[in-house]
């Protein structure tokens, strides 16, 4: 959460000529409503059901980068509809996590105490990011663009 996903899988996409898509967008414009309402309306749960979901029918209809939310991975089936593609994983610290989210309420699971929420998540989810990442490029101390530049050498896609 914040490592810039959204950030670079949109300039990852202008560099490479293709189109971008985000599954939470997807799910805010099917829902009408933000991640956080869903969040507090109807809970994680059913959150994860919407995400599942729109993981699947993006995986299908969209050729391009698509960026996920940070617990996509959660989930074993789409875990498994990854295996066939490219996937970057972003990494950070947590001192820069917390400076990159910490100012907005935008992501209910780290609303009450950041630094804590982060590390447990990390602590939780860093081996399905390795699992299903075919590269994984570090974000700390870069801008989007370097970043944007190092996704692309690292996945060889070194288009002008
Ligand atoms: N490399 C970076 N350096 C500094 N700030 C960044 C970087 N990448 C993204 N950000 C900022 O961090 C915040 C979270 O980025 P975002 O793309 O929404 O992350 P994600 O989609 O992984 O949650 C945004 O405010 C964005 O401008
Ligand atoms: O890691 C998570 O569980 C989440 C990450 C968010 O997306 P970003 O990773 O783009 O912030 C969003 O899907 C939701 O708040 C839950
Ligand atoms: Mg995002």
């Amino acid at each position: 959460m914040g490592v810039g996903k959204s950030t670079v899988g949109r300039l990852l996409a202008e560099r490479l000529d293709v189109g971008y898509r985000d599954t939470d967008d997807d799910i805010v414009a099917a829902e009408g409503r933000e991640i956080s309402e869903i969040f507090v309306d109807e809970g994680e749960e059913h959150f994860r059901a919407l995400e599942k979901a729109a993981v699947a029918t993006a995986l299908t209809e969209h050729r391009g980068v698509l960026a996920l939310g940070g617990g996509a991975v959660l989930d074993a089936d789409s875990r498994a509809l990854l295996a066939p593609h490219p996937v970057v994983y972003l990494s950070m610290d947590v001192e820069e996590a917390v400076r990159r989210t910490g100012l907005n309420v935008a992501r209910p699971l780290l609303a009450v105490n950041p630094r804590k929420q982060w590390r447990e998540l990390m602590e939780a989810r860093r081996h399905l990011y390795e699992e299903v990442a075919t590269a994984v490029v570090t974000t700390d101390g870069r801008t989007p663009e370097e970043v944007t530049q190092a996704a692309l050498d690292a996945l060889e896609l070194k288009k002008a």
